[in-house]
């Protein structure tokens, strides 16, 4: 069966993951879309030359007879009432991070999906699925670096737009390291501190730019992760593992080595698109079978909010300066 997708959110990451539904992907397509910009929604049908209905509401879309699963792509803030709904209505819903702004958000959207009593949310932490950190995951679980003592990470984002403000340097951005390295280490935070250095120049008014947060885990793994989203340059992932037998670094994006000019250079990605693409592949690509199958098994509800709980625990360290503690309730068998 082939599974109709509805797309709440026609920006930049609602039209590449329709592209790739429509284009790349199998098993699915776009029968709907929705976006507050409807002239967008509608621009978007054109350019990828779509059979769907634009809707004037993400509330209608979801509930459309034809809609089978729902991608949810508009911005974080927006994102628990489409999540709330979709379970509401019985949909599979697929939620762009974060799955919401804060853990209570997060809590409110596990308790709909325990009550509905199976499985219906999948978070898009797509980094889970990329090539290179799985290299890491595979060596730290093998034993290869013995403990993991410390990680060393950077999240570089050349510019942002206007609306981005100090706190989505955490809930926007970090919120996939915090995912990624609790995947990672199989393990969860403590405690959370945030510094601010000197403001960049490139930085606008309503963002403090760079910042640098070091979490601890309950095993007591240090890691300190330098956010920066004006530096300029380009799209820069990077992270090392330090373990107490071997160092392992996170793969190069791989590129071309230009000797010209007196010069040996590589290209640095400018965004997320090509540095994840392998990645946001495998992910819905995986969504979309497990929709099929009625079984989903990618990141869930439960991961959304244990980001968050961190998330919520780096914000308050943003306005306190202050060591804040990161408390995990159990673990819902739900989720288990
Ligand atoms: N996994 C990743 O690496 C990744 C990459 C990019 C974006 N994202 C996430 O995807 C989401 C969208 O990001 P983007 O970069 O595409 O932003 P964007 O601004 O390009 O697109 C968001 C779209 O949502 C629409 N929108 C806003 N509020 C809405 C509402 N209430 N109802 C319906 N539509 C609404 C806007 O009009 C806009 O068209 C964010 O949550 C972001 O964090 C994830
Ligand atoms: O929504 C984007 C996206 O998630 C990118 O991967 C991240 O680097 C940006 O900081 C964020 O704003």
């Amino acid at each position: 069966m082939t599974i109709r997708i509805g797309v709440i959110g026609t920006g930049m990451i609602g039209e590449e993951h329709s592209r790739r539904i429509t284009k790349t992907l199998t098993d699915a397509e776009i029968v709907a879309v929705s976006d507050v910009n409807l002239d967008q929604a509608h621009a978007m049908i054109d350019r990828l030359g779509l059979d769907a209905t634009v809707y004037e509401t993400g509330q209608a879309l979801i509930e459309a007879d034809n809609v089978d699963a729902v991608l949810v792509t508009s911005w974080g803030q927006t994102h628990e009432e489409y999540v709330l709904a979709a379970i509401k209505a019985g949909r599979y819903v697929f939620c762009e991070k974060p799955l919401a702004t804060t853990a209570e958000g997060c809590q409110r959207i596990m308790d709909a999906e325990m009550a509905a009593g199976r499985r219906l949310v999948q978070v898009g932490f797509m980094r889970r699925y990329d090539h290179g950190y799985n290299l890491l995951k595979d060596t730290m679980d093998a034993g290869n670096l013995g403990q993991a003592l410390m990680i060393h990470a950077a999240h570089r984002n050349p510019t942002v737009p206007e609306r981005y403000v100090t706190p989505m340097a955490i809930h926007d951005t970090l919120i996939h390291e915090l995912d990624t390295f609790r995947w990672l280490l199989d393990d969860e935070y403590a405690s959370a501190q945030v510094a601010f250095s000197q403001k960049t120049r490139h930085a606008h008014s309503e963002v403090r730019d760079p910042q640098l947060v070091l979490l601890e885990t309950t095993r007591g793994t240090r890691i300190d992760v330098e956010v920066f989203v004006n530096c300029q340059y380009g799209y820069d992932i990077q992270c090392t593992v330090v373990g107490e037998e071997g160092i392992a670094h996170l793969p190069e994006p791989q590129s071309l080595t230009l000797r010209q000019a007196g010069k040996r250079s590589n290209e640095i990605l400018q965004d997320w698109k090509k540095r994840f693409d392998d990645a946001f592949n495998t992910e819905l690509q995986g969504f979309i079978h497990d929709a099929q199958a009625g079984a989903l098994k990618g990141p869930s509800s439960w991961d959304g909010f244990a980001a968050a709980v961190a998330g919520d625990a780096c914000v308050k360290a943003q306005e306190s300066g202050q060591v804040e503690p990161v408390s995990m309730p159990d673990r819902p068998d739900f989720y288990r």
